[in-house]
């Protein structure tokens, strides 16, 4: 059944009054003079009010009710610049309208509260909120407490609250507890609890529909249950990059409206360890050494990252390696074309998922090193690359962040089924350092001889035809023998606690195959130290700040695998605040 949700009357605002028209989708109230002139208008969407209360209503610092039987409160998203960030902040205020009778009052706001469940349905009502303590700078409890829950009362949601004591409680609560009931994941800490979240819900998802995960070949189910993320980690590049601020009460607010955008995954396979995914960086040598580096400066806490930065840049490495793609539809768009992803983008709407053809479980089985070089034309054509890199990255985002604006590769897309692959081949130190330093500004990263950049919905990574991956011996030689000669640490031990401050992922999550054949590994050096005579021969991956240490990669993009309560970077031109 229709249902007219007209309502036009008189209101007052303190003393003046206005017209206020609810349309169904629109609340909308309009200041009158004294001689009826009709001044300011204040439009709002349906879809952006955030809650409707009886009286005169504040919530901050602590919720207060002054309960006039004329008056009711309308609680709103409004928008603010927001400096020197890409996006916008938002922000919620309130007007407290008094209406002339109480029979008004009560149309009013039942007529608002069934705009509210017709016109914004997808508003989440249980949530299941996971805060990490220790993640930035750990106010994760506070920033939650103080900032989101509020809101998040106000608008009627209730939360099932987790404060996590160890790494990877969350993806385990997500991977085996009952889940029923929840509309929505939210996870607040940083770019590594993102990264938790989304391994349990797209773990769980697969389990459920009888996939298994690990399969390279194997076509994933997209997760039903949203993510949101309220930042409270170091980087929150993750959040950056699909809102456009790094802002708890921004992220907040895109939670309760219900606001969903889609996000391309990347599957990492290798046939020793479990999958993982990544969304912002899959990264090879210069990036990979970074991670590695830094893990042996935990003590210097968010600095560690420019230190390690600097001294593997001085070390000035590079790999050999072949690498294998498999290009998108140069038509739809290229990470060339200087079309950013935004808000209702067109490129991701117009996205039919361009992924691979699959085939079938059996098919699959064990074809890590077949498939690598095989070539299946239905996929469209594979392109080879070999060469020494200093560093080969792939990202499924801008992964654009405080420091880097614009981001790895400002043109890639959040949710087109496609990701970008940047080869950066050895090249002179400065200009690699000039390459590095192209991220913080507004030029071209791309535009330089020995950078080359393909939109892909697959690619691959392995060794040069004759290196194997047991090549890391030479690299655990050299290293040994530098600290005997040296009695230098310069060695890091994949064992060594993780950024996590617990024990790798990865040996957490083998569920045996990385345990057993992994003690090599475990073991085994896997990064030199800039003082190291004896340069490794191989880097490892690092994957949205998780260290993956092996060589030879599988990875492919799964389109619009999961959904986050965001809607993408708003384009502050647009909107008329
Ligand atoms: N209670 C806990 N104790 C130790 N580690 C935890 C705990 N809860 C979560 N973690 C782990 O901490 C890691 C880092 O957390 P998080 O991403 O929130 O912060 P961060 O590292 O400061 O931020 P960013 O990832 O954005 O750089 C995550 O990988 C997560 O697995």
């Amino acid at each position: 059944m229709e249902i007219d949700l007209r309502l036009e009357s008189s209101l007052w605002v303190g003393r003046k009054r206005y017209l206020a028209v609810l349309t169904g989708w629109h609340l909308q109230w309009t200041e009158v003079d004294k001689k009826n002139r009709q001044r300011k208008t204040t439009s709002v969407p349906v879809s952006e009010l955030i809650g409707v209360e009886d009286g005169r209503v504040e919530i901050l610092p602590g919720k207060s009710v002054e309960d006039a039987d004329h008056d009711f409160t309308v609680f709103y998203v409004r928008r603010s610049s927001s400096g020197g960030s890409y996006g916008l902040l938002w922000r919620f205020s309130r007007t407290q309208f008094s209406c002339a009778s109480r029979a008004l009052r009560d149309q009013w706001t039942s007529y608002l509260r069934t705009a509210l469940k017709t016109h914004s349905p997808s508003r989440p009502h249980r949530l299941l909120v996971f805060i990490n303590p220790f993640g930035g700078k750990k106010k994760g409890r506070h920033i939650y407490h103080s900032l989101v829950a509020p809101l998040f009362e106000l608008a009627g949601i209730s939360s099932h609250v987790i404060v996590t004591e160890r790494a990877n409680q969350a993806r385990d609560h997500l991977l085996k507890k009952d889940l029923s009931g929840f509309d929505g994941v939210v996870c607040v800490g940083g770019d590594g609890m993102f990264s938790e979240v989304m391994h349990g819900l797209i773990g769980r998802t697969q389990q459920e529909a009888g996939l298994s995960e690990n399969d390279p070949n194997v076509k994933l189910q997209p997760c039903n249950l949203h993510i949101g993320i309220i930042p409270a980690g170091s980087t929150d590049c993750v959040c950056f990059a699909t809102v456009g601020v790094n802002d708890p009460v921004t992220s907040a607010l895109h939670i309760i409206i219900g606001d969903s955008q889609p996000l391309d995954v990347c599957s990492a396979h290798h046939p020793t360890v479990p999958v993982h995914y990544s969304v912002s960086l899959l990264g090879y040598g210069f990036y990979g050494d970074v991670l590695a580096e830094s893990e042996r400066h935990r003590w210097m806490g968010p600095l560690r990252y420019d230190f390690s930065g600097a001294m593997v840049y001085l070390s000035s490495r590079s790999y050999a390696g072949v690498v294998h793609y498999l290009p998108a539809d140069p038509l739809l768009s290229s990470p060339r074309d200087n079309i950013r992803c935004l808000s209702g983008c067109s490129v991701c709407t117009k996205s039919t998922e361009r992924l691979l053809p699959h085939p079938t479980v059996s098919e699959s089985v064990n074809s890590f090193h077949c498939s690598q070089y095989s070539s299946d034309s239905s996929e469209g054509e594979w392109v080879s690359v070999a060469g020494r890199f200093r560093c080969v990255s792939f990202t499924c985002m801008s992964s654009s962040c405080p420091r880097s604006p614009l981001g790895l590769s400002p043109s890639a897309h959040l949710a087109d089924g496609t990701g970008d692959l940047i080869l950066v081949r050895e090249s002179h130190p400065l200009s690699f350092l000039k390459f590095l330093h192209r991220h913080t500004s507004t030029q071209d990263q791309f535009d330089l001889p020995f950078v080359e950049v393909h939109r892909v919905k697959a690619f691959r990574f392995s060794l040069p035809p004759g290196e194997e991956e047991d090549g890391c011996e030479d690299m655990e030689r050299g290293a040994t023998r530098q600290r005997e000669n040296q009695d230098t640490q310069c060695v890091m031990d994949i064992e060594t606690k993780s950024r996590t401050g617990s024990q790798q992922q990865l040996t957490e999550r083998g569920s045996g195959a990385y345990r057993e054949r992994g003690d090599w590994r475990g073991k085994k050096a896997l990064f030199c130290g800039p003082c190291c005579s004896e340069t490794p021969s191989v880097s490892v991956w690092n994957c949205d700040g998780e260290i993956l240490p092996f060589s030879e990669i599988q990875c492919r993009v799964h389109g619009q695998l999961v959904h986050l309560y965001a809607r993408g970077i708003e384009d502050k031109a647009a909107i008329v605040s």
